[in-house]
């Protein structure tokens, strides 16, 4: 049996389906190639029918990266295969991601069709795919609630129609290992050709088993594993692939499997995801959150200080969570910045690498020791900023503690007008807010705000996610400064551009 296990990653796809998470072609891009260098199989690279935004997105990450297969998701129905068709003509390595769902609840309340028209439409679709992909996935969405006999039979069928991997979605995060692993041994018994397509799980965390049901569902013969950088996805997510990925490795005396990830560049990954979708890691996260490999009681710090395998299970710098370095101050020149970029993988043109300079000297200015979380959150900005249309100009706060703030706060706009905005608040934060929802002119309505360092010290940089509602629609936005106010103007007008940017090229989530 294969030693190998694939990892197919649908953080652009599932992933973007979190509330209030919208990836734009950029971000996806940035995204996949990361993705490919930490090395994952397959790349769900979105929707391509979901909207014309979409379909170019998905292109483009398969223009982008070389190794991983790219595939994009697809309902049965001719349009939706059409649209990955004109996606992904003209690459290598591509497939796409069939789906259905199998479960009396979904076929009866929701697709509203028999058995038997789901079966036949099933074949129809994987028959037409087969014309223009090698490589075909089928799931059968919400898995985990069907019955198990029309499992094996619509298998059966597709493996004839052309299929070559099948997946068994949990995706209402319902099973229990036990029962999701004898349905992969009773499928795996049942079903003629089962042997000659790779099997798959794509599990979600609804009630915390996400982890737990893939790794059982590798003790059942998986050999493929779904799931999302971080465990973002829908509702409570999908499962972790750098958890799995860890367990494979850190247990291999117990699972003799191994993914290909490349777990040195797992830290790197969760950052980047967390970063571009506005999903912090929560600290006890497993593998990759701040507290991962803290310890804090005196039993345990005693005994990492005598030897640190008494507490730890891993090591931070398996998943590239070495020392920051101490990398670069006010007096570093030009070549020593754009080496460090080198190093951290961005390949920057001229003309970024003097825009990231000024900038870089500007907060050299505030900030004595730049580390590489600061020139990451740089670029990160720079980036950002190609697709704004409202600037922040400037913000003047006044304030004491017996009476309510003002602020005052001037941005420009895409025509290079300035916007000027003056409001009271119930805080300082509040006060900005409202005078930036004066210049907007709409009823914006702040759902969460959260604030984190992102390095350690009094002029460390602080980075602040929020999320809004605005024109009925959810966007999360992000921003960084060693000014924890600008910080918070810059991550709301980041949501707010977000909004008016890509309300014309995406379908957005409506509530
Ligand atoms: C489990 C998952 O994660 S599935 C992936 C979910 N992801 C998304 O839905 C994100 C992208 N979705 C979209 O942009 C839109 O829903 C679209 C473009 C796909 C479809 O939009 P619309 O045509 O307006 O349909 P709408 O979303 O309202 O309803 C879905 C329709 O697809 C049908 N459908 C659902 N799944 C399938 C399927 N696998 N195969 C065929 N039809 C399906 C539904 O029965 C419904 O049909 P109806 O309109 O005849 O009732
Ligand atoms: C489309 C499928 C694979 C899915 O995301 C699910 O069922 O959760
Ligand atoms: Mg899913």
């Amino acid at each position: 049996m294969s030693k190998k296990i694939y990892l197919f990653d649908t953080s652009l796809r599932d992933g973007e389906q979190t509330p209030g998470v919208s990836l734009n072609l950029a971000e996806k891009v940035e995204i996949a190639k990361q993705l490919e260098k930490a090395g994952i199989d397959v790349i769900e690279a979105g929707f391509a029918a979901a909207s014309p935004g979409d379909l170019k997105a998905v292109r483009a990450v398969a223009e982008a990266v070389e190794k991983p297969i790219v595939v994009s998701l697809a309902r049965t129905n001719k349009e939706d295969i059409d649209a990955v068709v004109e996606a992904l003509s003209g690459n290598n390595n591509i497939g796409i991601h069939i789906f259905i769902a199998t479960s009396s609840i979904h076929m009866e309340k929701k697709l509203r069709m028999t058995k038997s028209q789901v079966l036949e439409q099933s074949v129809e679709a994987v028959r037409y795919a087969s014309q223009f992909f090698n490589h075909i996935e089928f799931s059968c969405e919400d898995s985990t609630r069907s019955d198990l006999d029309f499992l094996c039979e619509i298998s059966e069928q597709v493996i004839k129609a052309g299929a070559t991997v099948l997946n068994f979605p949990d995706t209402v995060g319902y099973i229990t290992p036990w029962e999701y692993a004898n349905r992969f041994w009773t499928l795996r018994k049942r079903v003629k050709g089962i042997e000659n397509v790779i099997l798959s799980c794509h599990c979600h965390d609804d009630l915390g088993m996400a982890t737990i049901n893939s790794l059982a569902a590798i003790e059942a013969g998986v050999t493929q594993v779904e799931g999302c950088i971080n465990g973002i996805g829908e509702r409570a997510g999908n499962v972790a692939l750098e958890e799995v990925a860890l367990a494979l490795e850190t247990r291999y005396d117990h699972f003799q499997k191994r993914t290909s990830m490349v777990l040195k560049e797992i830290a790197k990954t969760s950052k980047l995801v967390s970063r571009l979708t506005g999903m912090p890691v929560p600290a006890n996260k497993a593998v990759i959150g701040a507290n991962a490999f803290a310890h804090a009681s005196g039993v345990h710090q005693d005994g990492v200080i005598k030897d640190k395998s008494t507490y730890e299970i891993m090591k931070p710098e398996t998943i590239g969570l070495d020392e920051i370095d101490l990398v670069l101050g006010k007096l570093s020149g030009r070549n020593a910045l754009k080496q460090r970029l080198i190093t951290l993988g961005y390949d920057a043109d001229e003309d970024e690498l003097k825009n990231i300079f000024k900038k870089f000297k500007e907060l050299a200015d505030r900030k004595k020791q730049i580390l590489d979380e600061d020139i990451i959150a740089l670029v990160d900005n720079q980036r950002k900023n190609e697709l704004e249309l409202y600037k922040l100009r400037n913000i003047s706060i006044s304030y004491d503690t017996s009476s309510q703030p003002n602020a005052s706060v001037q941005l420009l706009n895409d025509d290079d007008q300035l916007l000027n905005g003056t409001s009271s608040g119930n805080g300082s934060v509040d006060a900005i807010f409202n005078a930036i929802d004066q210049i907007i002119d709409k009823d914006i309505e702040l759902l969460d705000y959260k604030i984190l360092s992102v390095t350690k010290g009094k002029d460390a940089q602080g980075e602040v996610f929020v999320q809004i509602k605005m024109d009925d629609t959810l966007a999360q936005g992000r921003g960084m400064s060693v000014d924890i106010l600008e910080a918070s103007a810059e991550a709301y007008l980041a949501a707010i551009n977000r909004i008016k940017n890509l309300a014309s090229s995406k379908v957005l989530k409506k509530i």
